[in-house]
């Protein structure tokens, strides 16, 4: 294979849009990206897949030709349990999963990149992660723990993007500081007493105890946090019940908390803590609540590394850059921030429907644009 065509990738994309799969079970897609990368220039690269602590997981390494540093790119691979309604002729084929929030075109991007390096062999030596478990169970941290990047592994710097639909097609976003919010997963059982619809006396009503949890906790954003910074509490799915007339004996929720720091975090877990005890006195229930980071660290880029990226796309001609906010998306990226220098970035997806919706749609001329300014900015890094 040499350069891959514009078509090429874009055939690329739409393939592995069709084969979305769930964290840690992204088996077809590592099998597909496997097939891709063997299909490349590999003669300076080596490739660790079948790994067998992450078996979705895949690194290709690229030999450079005067190496003074490694230098990482990581895509994430996984999807969601999202049933798509986008009516696309390529639309997902696995039943309620998708690619909501557009890792097929992450993979693509990086692929892209890959082809570019190993049919114009870089300078120094880059690192590519296809990284399983994004959207839950931190494939990130999971890959630090297993010591995927120790040895010739180990990045000097990092870089990811994710894309973002607000921004136009193939334009690159970024911010000094803080791009996305750490997160933790919450999870709340509530264990009462099942009974008749008729009798509600007999009965202790799990319903209507999450009910009142669920709106409690709509004051603690607007209640207990400075309003001048930045909090997220969603609740986004509810479980309770069997039948109209049995009143439910237990109820869970599972949600997601976002701050843009620790302490925010922190701060919002222990109001939850409060509101969760006050509903079990309150309504002479069991209420278990329990939280998980995980490797969701707020995504802090590196000053030196992200003005240096900044000061490349704001003045690349290629390029359209934009200053962003910070963003109460979450990303396990943050916890590899964490560990080694680095900045993430969006690309631009333009489109009218949100990640996460079931109509998410990115504009695919993103993918050509988006790997041509990463490759220029790459080149440059290599050499300054
Ligand atoms: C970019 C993006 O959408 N990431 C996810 C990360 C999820 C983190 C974790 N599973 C949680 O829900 O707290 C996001 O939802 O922001």
């Amino acid at each position: 294979m040499s350069q891959l065509t514009n078509d090429e990738l874009i055939q690329i994309r739409r393939h592995l849009h069709q084969i979305p799969e769930l964290a840690m079970h992204e088996v077809q897609t590592r099998d597909y990206l496997i097939e891709v990368i063997s299909q490349m220039n590999l003669e300076y690269a080596e490739i660790r897949d079948q790994i067998a602590t992450l078996p979705t997981a895949i690194l290709v390494r690229v030999n450079g030709s005067d190496p003074l540093r490694t230098i990482g790119y990581r895509t994430d691979i996984d999807a969601l349990p999202v049933d798509e309604q986008t009516g696309l002729a390529y639309a997902s084929q696995h039943p309620h999963v998708m690619h909501a929030c557009g890792h097929d075109v992450h993979m693509t991007v990086a692929l892209g990149v890959l082809n570019h390096f190993l049919e114009h062999r870089p300078k120094d030596n880059l690192v590519f992660f296809f990284q399983p478990a994004e959207e839950s169970q931190n494939g990130g941290k999971v890959a630090f723990e297993q010591g995927l990047f120790e040895g010739k592994w180990r990045p000097d710097e990092f870089y990811g993007l994710h894309d973002n639909p607000d921004l136009p097609a193939g334009s690159i976003g970024c911010r000094m500081g803080t791009l996305f919010a750490g997160t933790t997963e919450v999870n709340v059982d509530f264990r009462g007493k099942s009974g008749h619809a008729a009798f509600p006396q007999d009965a202790n009503d799990m319903v209507v105890a999450a009910s009142q949890f669920i709106n409690q906790v709509q004051t603690i954003i607007s209640r207990s946090i400075n309003p001048i910074e930045s909090g997220v509490i969603t609740f986004g799915l509810m479980q309770a019940g069997t039948i109209r007339n049995v009143i439910s004996g237990s109820a869970r929720l599972e949600g997601t908390i976002r701050g843009l720091t620790q302490v925010m975090i922190e701060r919002i877990i222990e109001r939850l803590k409060q509101v969760a005890a006050g509903i079990a006195s309150s309504y002479d229930c069991d209420v278990d609540i329990q939280f998980n980071q995980g490797g969701y660290l707020p995504v802090e880029n590196n000053p030196e590394l992200t003005k240096r990226l900044i000061d490349f796309f704001t003045q690349d001609d290629g390029t359209q850059f934009i200053e962003t906010e910070p963003a109460m998306t979450g990303e396990d990226f943050g916890y590899l921030l964490a560990k080694f220098p680095g900045t993430m970035f969006w690309l631009g997806v333009n489109d009218d429907s949100q990640l996460h919706s079931a109509t998410f749609k990115p504009d695919e001329a993103a993918i050509s644009k988006g790997i041509s300014s990463i490759n220029s900015f790459l080149e440059y890094r290599m050499t300054n």
